[in-house]
């Protein structure tokens, strides 16, 4: 097969889909890869790494494109690329389609079979190909939250651990899952007082063995967010449902009663965000004030980390990208349900349930649009 990766065109985005390592070992299972110029220049990869692992290097995205017969990329295909995809062709990458309409109407469009990171599973539960990105992020949310609260930066001049006489800052997680959790350990480390909110009673034990008497872990409900929410200095919203748009938790009244120069984070974004008042922004402007209140909604937030985060979602992609390139992608799928919970379009029907219900669309199950 003949594997092609572009480079990113997403703001401030300089993760690449395959590192040259990945090159070799596809390259070494007898497949070919084409890489734009330039693709991982951005994070210290550049043409002659690619080269020496056996790639081919192209002079454009066009190209890349119109040989491959399978894209290997980070971001969801922007709408130029997007107009690039045709029938036959693997796309294999985050998707985020819940609520993006736009974007899944160019999918059915294209014709493609989209596979999406974010929605394989794994036999030990959880999403092996979002937990990675969670890790950092939920890391990275605690570090830019810190930030933030600097009075310079618009916060209110907090410092999450406080010093001794004088009590740290109160930090909210809302989502105890990987991002979460990652969050809960960097905020931690920084000394602040820390509650982790989930709707998991579960997750909230692990949690709590996980931590012990440092966090305090609260069952999701409207009264223990708004009771958590409006005494915090950070929140940061790290919920998923699977597939869907995220809920939103966080009410515009609960962000109003908050303190001025406080700041949420919404790593949720990605899947619609969970505050009331989030929206989508970028690396080169990450910010907002809605009523006093900081906002951070980066919604590719692992790409302001890109070299840790290259390396670190090419070990959860490799395994399925050699599966995928050595069986097609109809083998593949139908070997692997794992892999196939991935599948959220396929030749112009929309494969995955949650998002379908999402955007009001007709759902066809995976195994059907396979012919399976
Ligand atoms: N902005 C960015 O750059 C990035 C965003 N993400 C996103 O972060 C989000 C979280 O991802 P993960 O941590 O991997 O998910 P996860 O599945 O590991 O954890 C989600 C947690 O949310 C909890 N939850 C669901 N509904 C809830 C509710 N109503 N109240 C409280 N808790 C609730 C679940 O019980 C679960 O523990 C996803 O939308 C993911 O796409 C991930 C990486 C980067
Ligand atoms: C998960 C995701 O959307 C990202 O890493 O950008
Ligand atoms: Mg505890």
């Amino acid at each position: 097969m003949l594997i092609g990766v572009p480079k990113e065109i997403k703001n401030h985005e300089y993760r690449v889909g395959l590192i040259p390592s990945s090159v070799r070992e596809l390259i070494h299972h007898g497949h070919k890869v084409v890489v734009q110029t330039g693709a991982g220049e951005g994070i210290g990869l550049d043409d002659r790494a690619y080269k020496a692992a056996g790639a081919s290097i192209a002079k454009s995205a066009e190209d890349v494109f119109a040989k491959a017969d399978m894209i290997v990329k980070v971001k969801e295909p922007q709408p130029r690329e997007t107009k690039m995809l045709r029938k036959g062709q693997i796309l294999y990458t985050y998707l985020h389609l819940a609520p993006d309409p736009v974007q899944t109407e160019g999918l059915i469009k294209s014709g493609c079979t989209a596979i999406a990171y974010e929605t394989i599973t794994s036999p030990r539960g959880g999403l092996p190909l979002l937990a990675p990105m969670s890790e950092v992020a939920g890391r990275m949310s605690v570090q830019v939250g810190a930030h933030y609260l600097e009075k310079a930066q618009g916060g209110a001049g907090i410092l999450l651990g406080g010093v001794p006489g004088v009590a740290p800052a109160k930090v909210v997680v809302i989502g105890g899952g990987v991002s979460g959790t990652n969050a809960v350990r960097m905020a931690m480390g920084m000394e602040a007082n820390v509650t982790v909110i989930d709707r998991s009673v579960d997750r909230l034990r692990q949690l709590d063995e996980m931590f012990g008497s440092k966090v305090y872990t609260c069952y999701s409900t409207l009264d223990a967010i708004e009771e958590h929410v409006v005494n915090a200095d950070l929140v940061i919203g790290a919920v998923l449902v699977p597939g869907a748009a995220a809920p939103k938790l966080v009410t515009r009244k609960m962000i109003k009663q908050m303190r001025p120069g406080s700041v949420v984070v919404d790593i949720a974004i990605d899947q619609g965000g969970c505050f009331e008042t989030s929206k989508a922004t970028t690396h080169a402007d990450p910010v907002y004030v809605v009523d006093g209140v900081i906002h951070y909604c980066v919604a590719n937030m692992p790409g302001g980390l890109s070299r840790t985060s290259t390396f670190a979602l090419n070990n959860a992609t490799l395994p399925f990208a050699l599966a995928l390139a050595d069986k097609g992608a109809k083998k593949a799928l139908a070997d692997d349900p794992h892999l196939m919970n991935g599948l959220n379009v396929h030749e112009g029907k929309i494969t995955y349930k949650a998002v379908a219900d999402d955007l009001k669309k007709k759902y066809v199950p995976a195994a059907e649009a396979l012919g399976l």
